[in-house]
Formats: structure tokens, sequence, C-alpha cells
């Protein structure tokens, strides 16, 4: 199934509730909360707290991307807080597997996410084990970037892969994505789609519907 999982990182956090409730009636079915510490990636973004503030606004899938180091660390914490998806980097998990398998034993979905200079080849032992692949299509840690060309390639390698075995896992991709190339990344076989700044600059719920009305095309 495709869908769209706006990220919050470019909301007006003054705003934040109302905003996450304006994507819901618009119709996206995920919310992206990246979470940063200031050592995986340059940035802080936000973390518990503000997970747990903003579950109450809205029963769709919050889609956790933690860009922090050994996030095994805090996987109790995360699902306390309201996460349904949890994704870890596999760059920045010493026991990559065993963080996966506590995210499963909490119950949740897990994903692993991959940088856009590590190969897709660093995931090929656990995607057995995580429901969605994160494919990131900029270096993680700010908005507003622009997509890195060469990572569309990796989003079809890995397709070629997840379709030859059979396999059911998400591909998302996750960084400078935009009405524009959005159709080239789904052609290449992204089903959820990651928005940032494409979402939030502008009138939030005409950019969710134009989304939408291309995923679902
Ligand atoms: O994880 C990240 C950045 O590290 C992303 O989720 C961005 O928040 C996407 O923002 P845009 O590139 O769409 O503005």
């Amino acid at each position: 199934m495709n869908c769209l999982s706006p990220s919050i990182l470019s909301a007006d956090f003054s705003r934040l509730g109302e905003q996450i409730k304006e994507l819901d009636e618009a119709g996206a079915q995920y919310v992206h909360i990246d979470v940063m510490d200031g050592m995986f990636v340059p940035s802080i973004s936000f973390g518990m707290p503000v997970i747990r503030a903003i579950r109450a606004c809205t029963d769709r899938i919050f889609d956790v991307h933690l860009m922090i180091e050994e996030p095994g660390r805090y996987i109790d914490e995360f699902a306390e807080a309201g996460a349904d998806l949890i994704t870890v980097h596999a760059e920045s998990c010493r026991h990559l597997d065993r963080t996966i398998e506590k995210i499963k034993e909490k119950g949740l979905l897990a994903g692993v996410a991959i940088n856009p200079a590590t190969p897709v080849s660093a995931i090929s032992c656990v995607l057995e084990k995580v429901d969605m692949v994160l494919v990131m299509t900029v270096n993680p840690g700010f908005g507003g970037q622009k997509l890195i060309p060469y990572t569309v390639e990796k989003v079809r390698e890995l397709r070629k892969i997840v379709d030859e075995k059979g396999l059911k896992t998400d591909i998302e991709v996750d960084g400078g994505v935009n009405l524009s190339n959005v159709e080239e990344l789904m052609d290449a076989g992204a089903n959820i789609i990651v928005a940032g700044s494409a979402i939030f600059s502008g009138d939030v719920t005409e950019n969710t519907i134009r989304f939408l009305n291309i995923i679902n095309e």
C-alpha cells in the first residue's frame, strides 16, 4: 500500500497539535517523527515528551525515525510514548539485530534506515526481519535539503531484492521529496513517502491532498 508520512520536523511547533490534526483530516496515513540527538546527526529535535503530548491528536501511525546513537537504549520509552513503527539506523546500532528484535518484542513495527552512502547490502541480513526499510535520500539531520540523485538507484535495487524474495517489506524514502520527484521515487519502488518542507510550506491541507492524489493514483 502507498502511504504519505508527513515529517513534522518542518511543522510550526507553536501549532503542532493543530497541524497534526490537519494532516489527519486531509488523509495522511502516517506521521513521521524525526528524533535527533546532536550526536548521530548534528541537530537536536525532540523526544518522548513531545511524542506523548501529540499522541492525543490522532490515531494515525506514528512513524518514529530515531537518528540517535545506540537507539536500543530507548525502545521501551518510545513504545510507551506512543510509537507504532520505530526505525533505527544500521549505522547507529552496534547490535542491529538485537535492536530490531527489541522493537518487535514491544509489539511494534520495525524499520531499518540507511544513509545515502550506506549500500543496500548493509541491511541484507535483517531484511526479512523488518517491516520497512527507510532509504535516506538526503544526509540526515535537516529538513529542506535537495534529494541526492544516486539514492534513487538504491531504491530501485532494494525494490528488486524485496520483490525477488517475495517479501512485503515497505520501502520508505525521506529527504528532499516534493511534488515534482515523488513519481520518480515511486516508479523506482518506494511506497511510503516522507515529505517535510513540501507539506508544511504553504497550505498544509492543500499540500497533503496534492501528494495523496499522486500517491493514490
Ligand atoms: O529525516 C529527515 C531529515 O534528517 C527528514 O524527515 C526531513 O524532515 C525531511 O524534510 P524535507 O527534506 O522533506 O524537507
